[in-house]
């Protein structure tokens, strides 16, 4: 396969979030009188978008339900400050983008995080000229695994799905893949484990930012 485009998925593949996420999350729940969970619970929390990521942890409860919107909001704003204190870039991350962007592939990110936390990391984390494009979840498309975000990238940045690879650690993302037409690549170095991917349709897995060089550059 050779590959014009790379769209990466961002928590849990090119930033490690996890702990920020929980912290925030657990805080909030915490403040509102809800019992609050391990960092590890967090990884399957997470994938689906803020809406998901809340309802997985609170409780089913009449009372928590009538504070759903407030404790999204009440989250988003703790998370928007804390969203660098403990997330960092996974090992050889930087160095992959970068050696990728020399060879003259066009780069993106979607993720399932409201967009402008998505924006407010990249820009924090990575070069200003590293992605040709970086989005979030918007109102106006379902989150992934609908295949409109990616869409909606490869229209920008005028690439077609058959010449474009979309990297992930979780289902949503190869199903995310799969849906929009362009060539699942699953990485082990995230929230998820092999099986899932492979069940998702995943068609090569990478275990270290080596081995995703090679599969992206074969
Ligand atoms: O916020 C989420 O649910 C997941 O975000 P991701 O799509 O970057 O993994």
């Amino acid at each position: 396969m050779s590959f014009t485009g790379i769209i990466f998925d961002l928590d849990g593949t090119l930033l490690n979030t996890i702990d920020d996420l929980a912290d925030s999350c657990n805080r909030q729940l915490e403040k509102y009188g809800f019992p609050t969970h391990p960092a590890e619970a967090y990884r399957y929390f997470v994938g689906n978008g803020v809406v998901k990521l809340v309802e997985r942890a609170l409780p089913d409860s009449r009372e928590a339900h009538s504070i759903l919107n407030t404790f999204i909001r009440d989250f988003r704003a703790d998370y928007k400050e804390h969203c660098f204190d403990k997330t960092r870039p996974y090992p050889g991350i930087l160095e992959l983008l970068e050696r990728l962007r020399r060879d003259g592939m066009i780069l993106a990110v979607l993720s399932n995080k409201p967009d402008a936390e998505t924006k407010k990391v990249v820009r924090y984390f990575f070069p200003k000229e590293q992605f040709h494009c970086a989005a979030g979840h918007k109102e106006e498309f379902d989150v992934k695994p609908d295949p409109a975000g990616v869409r909606a990238i490869l229209k920008k940045l005028d690439l077609k799905p058959e010449d474009t690879a979309f990297v992930g650690d979780t289902w949503i993302d190869m199903q995310t893949a799969v849906n929009s037409g362009c060539f699942p690549v699953g990485i082990l170095w995230g929230f998820r484990d092999r099986k899932e991917l492979e069940e998702a349709g995943a068609r090569r897995i990478a275990a270290t930012a080596e081995e995703l060089y090679s599969i992206l550059r074969s």
